[in-house]
């Protein structure tokens, strides 16, 4: 039987072989690049990928080995995708985004829309952004003030996307893919939860707590501890707030700012009751418009996965490691079901960079050839 040193030797030179193999095979990647470059021809090729996948399999006798091959060819031919997508973006093949560099976005003219009513929160992000004495009115809710960016009546809107402790806003995610508004900044604001009740009430007196569902989830260790209270979920803090005062009753209370409680005419109960003592809130700040400030650092995408046709696993895989590939940092990945498409999802993935990187770009075009519905949601 031979040593394990003389199997290492065979190993090596195996593993040799296989390097300038390796070497051979991506030099003539190269052509088929340099080749496509000039005939405007996709780097991906599904089909093609698939009749190597399967003509390798068939190459070798048992389960395990047809398993392994395909793996390897699955992952030379990326490499050799992503070699190609270099050689467009070295030829200056990938053309322009369709977004519109801005030095400056013109806070003091602009009409905000938040959400809500006086003393929501989205009205203290859209302050701490577009400063005191901004142009703004608010709407009911999230879908309203989209369709208020979408159809001009504002330019700007203010909405919740994320929030520290109770994660994130899943229909702004839903949002975000159904109207044609993009992200041209960020605000995170910290959101300090109260109890608030008609003056003069005592916690012995409420029966029902009224707020948003994720404010509400965002205190749920202060609400435990009142288990026989009822939680009513409504669109916004401050509309809890106003709903409290308007129905003049005792039994009733909101989860809210302490400013909205002190504007709308509410005593705080309970002060600082969220589960997190640094619970803060991400709010975007979302326009009609494709543009981007001149040093954004941050891009958000949303894709689906292609269909496959037969059991193919490592889909999401690939489309991730064309950041992995071009040294790209992704910050987060969401996940929001395809309304219709039973188990699909569609990915929305924030990473650093800006529209003009060459890695990006070429990220971006792999992205764009291999996945499907790959939108650029905004660089801010
Ligand atoms: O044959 C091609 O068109 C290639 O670009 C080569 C190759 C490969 O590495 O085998 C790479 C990408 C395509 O998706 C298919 C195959």
């Amino acid at each position: 039987m031979a040593t394990l040193e003389e199997l290492r030797v065979e190993l090596d030179k195996i593993d040799n072989q296989m390097v300038e193999l390796y070497q051979k095979r991506m030099n003539v990647c190269r052509e088929v690049g340099d080749y496509k470059v000039k005939a405007g021809r996709k780097v991906y090729d599904r089909q093609r990928e698939q009749e190597k996948l399967a003509d390798v399999a068939s190459k070798v006798d048992n389960d395990f080995d047809k398993n392994g091959v395909r793996e390897l060819y699955t992952q030379l031919m990326s490499m050799s995708r992503k070699l190609q997508y270099q050689k467009l973006v070295e030829a200056g093949a990938l053309g322009r985004l369709p977004f519109i560099q801005i030095d400056s976005l013109e806070k003091d003219t602009a009409r905000v829309v938040f959400q809500g009513t006086e003393g929501a929160y989205g009205e203290a992000a859209m302050h701490q952004f577009f400063g005191e004495d901004v142009n703004c009115f608010h709407v009911r809710t999230f879908r309203d003030a989209m369709t208020a960016i979408e159809e001009g009546a504002a330019d700007y809107a203010v909405l919740p996307i994320e929030n520290s402790s109770a994660g994130p806003v899943n229909e702004m995610y839903d949002l975000l893919d159904e109207f044609e508004n993009y992200i041209v900044a960020e605000t995170i604001l910290p959101v300090v939860h109260t109890l608030s009740g008609l003056p003069g009430t005592t916690l012995t007196d409420i029966k029902r707590v009224y707020s948003k569902a994720e404010a509400l989830m965002q205190t749920t260790g202060f609400l435990n501890d009142h288990a026989d209270w009822q939680q009513i979920s409504v669109v916004n803090t401050a509309i809890a707030a106003q709903k409290v005062v308007k129905d003049g009753d005792k039994a009733q209370a909101a989860v809210c700012s302490a400013y909205a409680a002190k504007i709308h005419g509410l005593e705080v109960l309970a002060d600082n009751i969220n589960d997190e003592p640094d619970n803060c809130t991400r709010f975007i700040v979302v326009t009609n418009q494709k543009v981007y400030l001149k040093h954004a650092s941050k891009i958000s995408i949303e894709f689906e996965l292609p269909h496959q046709s037969g059991a193919q696993s490592g889909s999401l895989y690939d489309l991730l490691s064309h950041f992995v590939y071009n040294n790209i940092n992704m910050t987060k990945i969401e996940s929001r079901p395809v309304k219709g498409k039973q188990w699909e999802y569609r990915f929305f993935v924030d990473f650093d960079g800006s529209l003009e990187d060459a890695a990006v770009k070429n990220a971006l075009r792999g992205l764009r050839e291999e996945a499907t519905n790959l939108r650029i949601l905004g660089n801010y």
